[in-house]
């Protein structure tokens, strides 16, 4: 998507080869565009979230493991970047899949040609996300088409987190549909819940939205139901780190309590995810997917810019207050309307999923 008219992925090769990311950790203030030489820097920037979002953790580790190639493309060096890339965050299922799909790809090979292999491999994974999510949002935006019709009006949408361009390696999950809606001149307009503790919405999709024009109010997490009962809400869109088999959706935390409130307020409740997001293997998304715990500060701190014009953190709690910090809560399938996929939109359950992915669900 765009930055001040420019077109951007969030990662790309620059004309040298060097894999470069957008550093989410400074936006909205400051865009910051940062090379990744190593594999180090790769984990660090997975996991101390200069990259975020479920799709472009999978995208990036996918990079990781081709710029090891390059420096050692041994059995060894191959089995170490699958551990050490894979135990930077537990949740986002895409993480383990780009791992794994790199590693059925490069393992029967020759080292000496694994680096080329793993580098067409990467770059090729990151088109097929855009492509995914270009797709979902096709579907999506019959959806909010459909709304709009019926309405005959502005159709309002409440999102949680930020699954848009800069969670993906681009168009977003649930704000794709938005995007395209948008761009068919569908009058949208997004409520961005802030999502504490680290505000992705707060300082993600609001500068997102607000660089395409997109109409939409930042509102504090609990406002949601609240807008939902006073009917200012028509529907929710989310994305997602991790959908198991029969339907259940891991997202950041708080999700679950709109997707509650939506139920209760009869607002449909919606999912938008590019395959590898759904993990098979998995058929109850409570008790089997693992919550990422993050660092208390996260919950006691809050970053900012200071009226000085430097981004800053202050203390928000006593100092002896201590915190717990689940990053995520998984929404039972019972409670989602339907995942858009790039493949068309599905109820969320086993049924749903095994009738768009046929070939998945047998497995
Ligand atoms: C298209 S992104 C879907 C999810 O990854 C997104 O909603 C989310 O929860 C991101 O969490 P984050 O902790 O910022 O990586």
């Amino acid at each position: 998507m765009k930055i001040d008219g420019r077109h951007f992925r969030t990662i790309w090769t620059n004309d040298a080869g060097q894999v470069e990311i957008i550093d989410q950790r400074w936006l909205p203030h400051e865009l910051r565009i940062k090379p990744l030489p190593d594999r180090a820097a790769f984990a660090t920037a997975i996991r101390d979230m200069w990259v975020r979002g479920a799709p472009l953790i999978g995208a990036t580790a996918a990079w990781g493991v081709a710029v090891q190639m390059e420096h050692d493309p041994s059995d060894a060096s191959l089995t170490e970047t699958w551990q050490v890339l894979h135990e930077t965050r537990p949740t986002a299922i895409n993480l383990k899949w780009a791992l794994d799909e790199m590693e059925r790809l490069l393992r029967p090979l020759p080292p000496a040609e694994r680096a080329a292999a793993a580098r067409k491999r990467a770059a090729e994974i990151c088109d097929e996300d855009v492509e995914a999510n270009r797709q979902l949002g096709a579907h999506g935006l019959a959806v909010i088409r459909e709304i709009a019709a019926r309405k005959q009006g502005r159709v309002n949408i409440l999102t949680h987190c930020n699954a848009g361009w800069l969670a993906t390696v681009d168009w977003g999950t649930a704000t794709s549909p938005i995007y395209q809606a948008a761009e068919e001149g569908i009058d949208v307009h997004v409520f961005v819940d802030e999502t504490r503790p680290r505000n992705q919405g707060a300082q993600l999709t609001a500068w997102e939205l607000a660089s395409h024009g997109i109409p939409h109010a930042l509102v504090v997490d609990n406002a949601g139901g609240h807008l939902m009962q006073h009917g200012e809400v028509d529907m929710v869109i989310v994305g997602t780190d991790r959908t198991t088999a029969n339907g259940d959706v891991c997202n950041k935390i708080g999700t679950y309590l709109k997707a509650l409130a939506a139920h209760d307020n009869g607002v449909p409740f919606y999912v938008a995810l590019p395959s590898p997001t759904i993990d098979w293997t998995l058929r109850d998304g409570l008790k089997e997917i693992p919550i990422e715990e993050r660092t208390a500060r996260e919950v006691t701190h809050v970053q900012g810019r200071a009226p000085e014009g430097h981004i800053t953190e202050v203390q928000i709690s006593p100092d002896a207050t201590g915190a717990r910090n689940p990053a995520f809560d998984v929404t039972p399938a019972r409670l989602v309307t339907g995942l858009i996929t790039e493949r068309g939109i599905c109820a969320a359950s086993p049924e749903g999923l095994a009738a768009l992915f046929p070939e998945r669900a047998r497995g």
